[in-house]
């Protein structure tokens, strides 16, 4: 690799993959490499990355497989002839809310690694239990978990209702959330729980390991968990005395969880021995804080109030940073990563890239041979050549248009289980109508449609109305550019779609850099941290000024389209009362 100047690193420990990328400080990607844990690592008996028992609604994943995986991808970045002594600062990102629960000697094997040995052995117990490993409980409740509705129910209770909830942390209370799973965790497994040390986060389990000891929760991460007084900076006492069983114990948890620093650039020290000697990492190599990977993933570019990013991985969120805190019990407010006074919205579903394979894979059954090294193109032709909301003849205003609900895993938002809903609505009289619920070709863009317009119904209240650029006419409200982002990204047609229903003046753009955003925004906090001057450069003002437009990312389809838009704004109105009917047949114990 020519030159010498200084290098950093980005990982995305994700549901599915640990993707390492490797940036320079002009923000060019290096180097990049992943481990797949289904390809990689299907040993440790999970499918789509985690393990699950439906009995219960959970869903989880060794941390085990994950150190193995962090060994895989260096060696892997070493193949592809990456100069650690070149690596200056390594930063990361964790899927959010998920929790490892260290053991007592869980320090100390940390802080004495052998290089000549794998993370994996010296911080597993050994299967016959010969060992004393890092680990309190071996298994981390995934983001997907959804095991959790009487804590939820607590949480909410504790500070009178959801919106109250919300406004205190950012959120409702959701299953996810690590508060209502710590609860779960500490009467369920109440030996766990004692012998538990330290709790961190996905992205604080990362940094420990490349600290060399516990490092502490970041400050955007942190207000993922329902635990964190967002206004005042600092764990909320009555609720962590809900989550520990009392004020008696919330000492003892506040020391589980650690100190929070404020500063997401700062240093939590220098990168541990074990990198040093086993990879050729040089020992001043910074560790800068680790954050969720949707906190990173809005790092990955210079993104405007008015922009909105949505991530296309296993699951779907939509995330736009903003200076304005509005919580509501729909969404989630969370810290900026980097940046106090802006914060992050967001919206997250389970419901993401599995539900639409799920139609993919439906499609290629009827398809006589389906290309295999081109597994979504008979999706997209399909929702490509459907017309929107599957309305066929020129009398839009006659007809019905077609809407859905399609959740294989129970849903975030609306809290519904799992199941599909396929209805006619008539935007003239405001009536749905069941139709068959077996699925047929036209689901394809129905899906997506419904994934899109329910994100432009919960971010109505965030989008402005803007200006068209070209002639100067007032536009309803609608987001200034959407950047696409995770695996989905790469698709024509969920690109075409988005911009029918979303809108977007400026149209629908994608990172065109390689690598992933949200590993691409953990690489860029570690340039930040290292780099910004003295005086605090902010991240906004140090990645603007190195970033590169026209290189960095691509205008990959149209947004706003007169006509079609307002369209879509109708179906918004008949797709809200698709949940609300969804959510009476649950209630009633219909479906
Ligand atoms: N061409 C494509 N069209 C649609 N979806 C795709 C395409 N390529 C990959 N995906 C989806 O991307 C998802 C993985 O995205 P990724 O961002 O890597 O996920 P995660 O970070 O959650 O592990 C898979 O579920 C897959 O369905
Ligand atoms: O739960 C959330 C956000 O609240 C998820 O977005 C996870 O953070 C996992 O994301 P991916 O594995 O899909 O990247």
């Amino acid at each position: 690799m020519a030159g010498n100047g200084p290098l950093y690193m980005g990982f995305d420990l994700s549901t599915q993959q640990l993707k390492g990328i490797v940036v320079d400080s002009n923000l060019k990607l290096i180097h990049e490499a992943k481990v797949d844990f289904d390809a990689d690592l299907k040993k440790y008996g999970i499918e789509k990355g985690v393990l699950t028992n439906p009995a219960e609604g959970e869903v989880f994943a060794p941390p085990a497989m994950w150190l193995e995986a962090v060994d895989l991808v260096l060696d892997r970045l070493k193949e592809a002839g990456l100069e650690f002594g070149r690596v200056q600062g390594i930063s990361g990102a964790g899927m959010q809310h998920g929790t490892v629960f260290w053991s007592r000697d869980a320090e100390n094997l940390l802080a004495s690694l052998d290089a000549g040995k794998s993370l994996v052995e010296q911080l597993e117990p050994g299967s016959k239990g010969e060992r004393r490993g890092a680990f309190a409980h071996p298994m981390s409740p995934n983001w997907q978990d959804a095991s959790t509705q009487k804590q939820c129910d607590a949480f909410d209770a504790e500070l009178g209702d959801p919106e109250t909830l919300a406004k205190v942390t950012g959120s409702k209370a959701h299953h996810r959330f690590s508060g209502p799973q710590i609860l779960r965790y500490r009467t369920k497994y109440p030996t766990h729980y004692e012998e538990t040390a330290r709790i961190s986060l996905v992205s604080s389990f990362l940094a420990s390991v490349f600290l060399g000891r516990v490092a502490p929760i970041d400050i955007g991460d942190v207000t993922g968990m329902n635990l964190w007084e967002i206004s005042k900076g600092r764990w909320h006492d009555q609720l962590l005395a809900l989550t520990s069983g009392g004020k008696e114990g919330v000492e003892e948890l506040k020391k589980k969880l650690g100190d929070v620093p404020e500063d997401g650039g700062a240093a939590f020290g220098k990168v541990s021995e074990y990198f040093v000697k086993r990879y050729g990492f040089a020992k001043d190599c910074n560790i800068i804080p680790f954050t969720g990977d949707n906190p990173s993933t809005i790092l990955a570019l210079p993104l405007r109030p008015s922009d909105s990013m949505v991530s296309l991985g296993t699951s779907t969120t939509f995330l736009m940073s903003t200076p304005e805190y509005l919580p509501d019990p729909a969404y989630h407010f969370m810290n900026h990563p980097t940046t106090p006074g802006l914060y992050m919205f967001m919206l997250c579903y389970k419901n993401g890239g599995l539900a639409r394979e799920q139609i993919r894979d439906e499609l290629n059954k009827t398809s006589d041979s389906p290309d295999p090294n081109n597994t979504w193109e008979t999706f997209n032709k399909t929702a490509l050549s459907t017309p929107p909301l599957s309305q066929s003849t020129s009398s839009k205003e006659e007809e019905q248009m077609r809407l859905g609900l399609y959740f294989p895993r129970p849903e975030i938002v609306p809290n519904l289980p799992a199941g599909q809903w396929r209805y006619t609505y008539a935007p003239q009289t405001h009536t749905l109508t069941p139709t068959p619920s077996a699925f047929i070709p036209s689901d394809a863009r129905n899906i997506l449609e419904s994934q899109f317009l329910s994100l432009r119904l919960r971010s109505h209240n965030l989008v402005k109305p803007v200006q068209d650029p070209t002639t100067g006419t007032h536009l309803p409200p609608q987001p200034r550019r959407v950047y696409l982002v995770g695996g989905g990204s790469a698709n024509p047609a969920i690109a075409k779609i988005c911009g029918e229903v979303l809108g977007s003046v400026e149209g629908i753009y994608k990172l065109d850099i390689g690598g992933n955003a949200c590993a691409l925004g953990a690489a860029y906090k570690a340039v930040w941290g290292c780099e910004r001057r003295d005086g605090g450069e902010t991240f906004e003002e140090l990645i603007g000024k190195r970033w590169d437009e026209g290189a960095f990312v691509k205008r990959i389809a149209e947004g706003y389209s007169e006509g079609v838009f307002e369209r879509y704004g109708e179906a918004v109105e008949g797709f809200e009362k698709l949940e609300r009917l969804a959510l009476e047949e649950v209630r009633e114990g219909k479906k």
